[in-house]
């Protein structure tokens, strides 16, 4: 009888079908690998082997994966179309980014990235709107959209945070955004704030006569999450925020599923994103995060500030780039570059990432000398200099809210 062994999952003049995923792993082999061992292992684990030699006969080989290239540290992995149940990321997962990240045969693993074929692609429904927010919402022609997080994160009354959010948006930002640890609490809890934030936000738009919205964070387990959308559509909201990694895919796809009968846009913020990708030579990069993050839905997803910011980041401007590219007919998705930005930062920000993207301050807004409301007019003037590729310091001569900002933060990158 034939055995399966982790040899039959290496082939390196294996050519991909289309149909297959094609992965690309950092492999650092355990000492008592080598390479070929390692990659083998690898296919074999993540596909339909293990460790021992199997006594199966017939088409299980069918859902094996192959290893069919190594290069410089790299292995790249095939993986047979049959082997996914359409639609269901957390499946994909448990294959490609699953029991290998633990396993004793390598030392180090890390996903560095994915080639989404047509069929298994195209069973998620990617994201509903994507970058196209800026027009069909803002009406925001060529420049960035614009949002703020009120700080403290935690600890404003519902009063006091629709309050900051009126400031904000007067101030002449599109985006009030809850902070990813404020969900339903007794000091602030979800409903009061909707519809406080949402009154506030109305007369913020007929004041100025410019759209707003807000980005309330809805996360929970499914069945509140569901609730809380339900809750955003009723009161005329026009997104959801999903903390996507802390509540999981499975949940951001019936989230996706539910905003779909609403209309409603999806904000992905990515807290504990770095617990897996922050290591360089491990874990699951942010790269293939952002790719899974546009199958199951998300509309605009953070991406980080191209260095500029207070957090550690991956190649922002890439990633930035895969996301716009066209991945078989799915939308494309909004990056959001936030943590750690102020005005002084958002010309070399635009310069590096583009202005299709939505830029987000927290402290950078509301930790200007002159508060919230100075603050915002701040951000949103660096912006639209930095749009029209204008000189900051000409548009801070107009405008002395962005002088003030200047003068406080410069160009510094903060910690
Ligand atoms: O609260 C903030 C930013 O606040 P501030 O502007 O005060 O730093 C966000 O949670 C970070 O953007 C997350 O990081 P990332 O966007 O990299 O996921
Ligand atoms: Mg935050």
């Amino acid at each position: 009888m034939p055995g399966i062994n982790y040899e039959d999952f290496l082939d390196l003049d294996y050519e991909p079908r289309d149909s297959e995923l094609v992965c690309t792993f950092a492999v650092d082999p355990a000492s008592d690998m080598d390479m070929t061992d390692a990659a083998g292992r690898v296919a074999s684990e993540s596909s339909n082997g293990t460790w021992a030699e199997l006594q199966a006969e017939g088409s299980i080989t069918d859902l094996s994966a192959t290893a069919c290239a190594i290069d410089d540290g790299r292995i790249t992995v095939a993986y047979p179309d049959a082997l996914f149940e359409d639609g269901n990321m957390a499946q994909v997962l448990s294959c490609i980014a699953g029991n290998i990240m633990g396993m004793k045969a390598v030392e180090r693993i890390r996903l560095l990235d994915c080639d989404w074929p047509e069929p298994l692609a195209t069973t998620f429904p990617g994201p509903q709107f994507g970058t196209s927010v800026r027009e069909e919402i803002f009406d925001a022609g060529d420049r960035p959209i614009t949002a703020t997080v009120p700080k403290p994160k935690v600890g404003l009354s519902t009063d006091q945070h629709a309050q900051i959010g009126y400031e904000a948006w007067t101030g002449g930002l599109d985006l009030l955004k809850d902070d990813e640890n404020l969900t339903d609490q007794d000091f602030n809890p979800f409903a009061d704030r909707l519809t406080e934030s949402l009154a506030q936000r109305d007369r913020a738009e007929d004041e100025t006569g410019e759209k707003k919205s807000y980005l309330v964070n809805v996360t929970a387990d499914t069945r509140r999450m569901l609730e809380r959308v339900d809750m955003v559509a009723e009161h005329g909201g026009e997104y959801v925020m999903v903390d996507v990694v802390t509540c999981g895919w499975s949940a951001v796809q019936r989230v996706r599923e539910r905003c779909d009968e609403h209309g409603l846009a999806i904000h992905a913020h990515r807290a504990m994103h770095a617990a897996f990708d922050r290591i360089p030579d491990h874990g699951v990069s942010m790269r293939v995060l952002a790719q899974v993050s546009r199958l199951c839905g998300a509309d605009q997803l953070h991406t980080g500030t191209a260095d500029l910011g207070k957090l550690e980041n991956e190649d922002t401007a890439g990633i930035n780039e895969w996301l716009y590219t066209d991945l078989h007919g799915l939308n494309d998705v909004l990056p959001v570059a936030s943590g750690g930005l102020h005005p002084g930062l958002v010309p070399e920000l635009i310069d590096r990432v583009g202005t299709n993207v939505c830029v987000q301050a927290g402290g950078g807004v509301h930790g200007h000398p002159d508060g919230t409301h100075a603050g915002a007019k701040a951000l949103r003037a660096a912006v639209d200099a930095a749009a029209a590729g204008e000189d900051i310091e000409a548009k801070a001569d107009e405008v002395p809210e962005l002088a003030t900002a200047i003068e406080k933060w410069g160009t510094e990158t903060p910690r």
